[in-house]
């Protein structure tokens, strides 16, 4: 079942009649003072049991090399925060990754064991999981509420009205403490926005959108201040009492967030010390091992303490090991003399809704139509971009600084011999600074903006289509500005073919390459693992092209292996359109029988003398279409891929 308040049901909003809408109204309004009071969604209680996981790296020759999850037994249940503590390695992330089928793909890794959600097997429940990673990743120049109600526009059923859909965003601001900050940008590193709690907490609420009966959190409280770490915690204690099956890892809880989880999961190099309640529970069976812990001492410290391998001398080392070792059989000794049924203190309760529990109903996204999609992301991407008042500026300062500067080096050129070079250089130059800017700006900001939407993607929220060519329409008006400022202000300065047709095809030509450079920033952005690395491979790749860009080297005198490069160079043809547009029927004064006196002259020398603006620019749009197309298809190749996990019958020994 949909976890949604009454009065946002679909049902009841389907009738238009004006009472209804004024008695919906006043039930909202009651109901939104009620938030936080109580229980306003309900979810479908959920229990994870997992038995035997093992996870192993494994060497070339197939052998284990590592094991980073040996043999972990346990179990999360609805209503309960579970943490999953352990020293730093200890395999937490490794752990929580394989719980919620997100432990990323490698040729080297095997996972085994089995995972079943309320008794059935693991698959059937994709969309009743959420993971909260620990990265916040959002669109900075969008609100809460807005990032939200996208959200909420491209996951939510159709038949919802947008009056329910609204109402279910104010809610979840009120149950994620979001209300303040609701109509504040989230912001980045170059605006500031919402606080870093406060984006944890974004995050949570667009996972909750779906309705999710479980909740995985990857170390919320990372590089949050305690205050804010508190906040985080207690959000995700409130979601754990409203009935969903919370699960986080985290490194060293201080003792008010330590107080807040129920059961507890303790990992040492990826074995089981400890798997139950927390609290009493857990510190009565270490009492029993001789570890008791002192009574004014956080318990999470203590145990953290206890279950760290002390690497300070080859002694403490053997010591701490040996410890640990000891610990790991104990439990595993008494999980087994127990049949497993301590650790959670089963009851009777909770036995018997173990019995109601239904198989999980799929609550797959309905995707609206394309066009839908297309205006939802079009209306984002416009947002992100025109709202980027930061970018934009340092965007418009560059190509003014940049115009005005090669403006006074090419002052007002002439129609001598010498002007020649210097209008080659110039065009050179403005295919070069037009290009430039562009990718760089494009592979800043796309391959974060990539992980945003591959995780978008993952949970079925819009197909990549409308996705690409909504951020194409809303970036193209802001693209093609910054070009067409920098040649207006360019082409009079130096005093370019003096006509208005020709700077209109100048503009043209500036523009469209522009776009390609874009589309090439794109596709780099799409292979780069990271923004450090598009911004070396981008310009990288951008000088190979402005080598080849018909200026400094005649591909003719190269190696034939190098002579194909010149057709796919955007800077090529930029240069080619931008010679012929400024040399067809330009005379130059001259004295000697060698020298040109004429434009076309010029572009024979530049071996362009049967090359068009026309057939240039498409070429140029050609290359522009062709980065497009491989963007789409390395987008929607290198989705992320997941490791499966194998069945405990396939288990590998970690011990051979
Ligand atoms: N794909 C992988 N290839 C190689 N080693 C891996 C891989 N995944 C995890 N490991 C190793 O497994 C161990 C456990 O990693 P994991 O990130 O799960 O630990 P953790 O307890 O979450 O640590 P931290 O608290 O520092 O984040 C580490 O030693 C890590 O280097």
């Amino acid at each position: 079942r949909r976890g949604t308040p009454e009065s946002s049901d679909p049902a009841s909003n389907d009738s238009p009649g004006e009472e209804e809408e004024e008695e919906e109204d006043a039930a909202a309004a009651a109901q939104q003072q009620q938030f936080g009071k109580k229980r306003d969604f309900v979810v479908e209680p959920t229990t994870i049991t997992w038995h035997n996981i093992t996870c192993v790296l494994l060497d070339k020759a197939d052998k284990v090399s590592k094991v980073l999850l040996q043999s972990v037994n346990g179990e999360a249940k609805a209503g309960r925060l579970l943490a999953i503590m352990g020293p730093s390695g200890s395999g937490k992330t490794t752990f929580l990754n394989v719980l919620a089928g997100q432990l990323p793909a490698s040729a080297r890794l095997r996972i085994n064991g089995s995972i079943m959600i309320n008794g059935h097997p693991f698959s059937s429940m994709k969309h009743r999981l959420a993971y909260v990673r620990q990265e916040d990743l959002f669109f900075s120049q969008l609100t809460v509420r807005e990032t939200l109600s996208l959200a909420a526009e491209l996951q939510l059923p159709r038949t919802w009205k947008s009056k329910a859909k609204d109402r279910y965003v104010d809610e979840l601001l009120y149950r994620l403490g979001l209300v303040t900050c609701a109509d504040t940008a989230v912001g980045d590193a170059k605006t500031r926005g919402i606080s870093g709690g406060e984006k944890k907490r974004l995050s949570i609420a667009c996972e909750l959108i779906a309705s999710p009966s479980v909740v995985f959190a990857d170390e919320p409280t990372t590089g949050l201040d305690a205050f804010q770490a508190e906040k985080v915690m207690e959000t995700l204690r409130k979601l754990a009492q409203e009935g969903h099956t919370v699960v986080c890892s985290i490194h060293q809880p201080r003792g008010s967030i330590y107080s807040k989880f129920d059961d507890l999961v303790l990992l040492s190099s990826g074995a089981l010390v400890y798997a139950g309640p927390a609290h009493d529970h857990a510190l009565m069976h270490f009492a029993e091992l001789g570890h008791t812990c002192p009574e004014h001492m956080n318990p999470a410290e203590y145990f953290a303490d206890l279950i760290s391998v002390d690497y300070s001398s080859s002694e403490t080392e053997a010591a701490t090991k040996e410890k640990i070792a000891g610990l790991v059989d104990a439990f595993a000794q008494k999980a087994a003399k127990l049949n497993h049924s301590f650790l959670y203190g089963a009851n009777k309760a909770e036995e018997e809704m173990k019995v109601e529990i239904q198989p999980p109903q799929s609550v797959a996204i309905q995707r609206g139509s394309w066009w839908r999609q297309f205006r939802l992301l079009l209306r984002r991407a416009w947002m992100q971009v025109t709202r980027d008042k930061v970018t934009n500026k340092v965007r418009g300062n560059m190509a003014l600084t940049s115009a005005l500067i090669f403006g006074s080096i090419f002052w007002r050129m002439g129609h001598s011999q010498t002007s020649i070079q210097d209008r080659m250089g110039l065009l050179q130059v403005a295919a070069v600074n037009t290009a430039m800017a562009a990718l760089t700006k494009t592979v800043n900001v796309f391959p974060t903006e990539r992980l945003i939407v591959q995780r978008e993607q993952a949970k079925g929220s819009y197909a990549l289509t409308p996705y690409l060519v909504a951020k194409l329409v809303a970036e193209a008006p802001v693209s093609a500005a910054f070009p067409l400022m920098f040649g207006a202000i360019l082409y009079p300065m130096a005093r370019l073919h003096p006509t208005l047709g020709r700077f209109s095809a100048f503009s043209g030509i500036v523009m469209v390459e522009a776009f390609a450079a874009s589309a090439m920033g794109l596709t780099v952005g799409a292979i780069a693992p990271s923004t450090e690395a598009a911004l070396a491979l981008g310009p990288s790749l951008m000088t190979v092209f402005i080598v080849f860009g018909g200026y400094y080297v005649n591909s003719e005198n190269t190696p034939t292996i190098f002579r194909w490069i010149p057709e796919v160079s955007l800077i090529r043809w930029a240069f080619q359109a931008l010679s012929v547009n400024e040399f067809k029927g330009l005379k130059f004064q001259g004295t000697n029988t060698f020298d040109l006196r004429d434009g076309d002259q010029v572009l024979e020398r530049l071996s362009f003398g049967k090359s068009t603006v026309r057939g240039a620019i498409t070429q140029e749009a050609r290359i522009a279409l062709f980065w497009y197309w491989l963007t789409y298809v390395l987008l929607k190749r290198n989705k992320p891929r997941y490791q499966a996990l194998e069945s405990p019958t396939a288990a590998v020994d970690p011990v051979n």
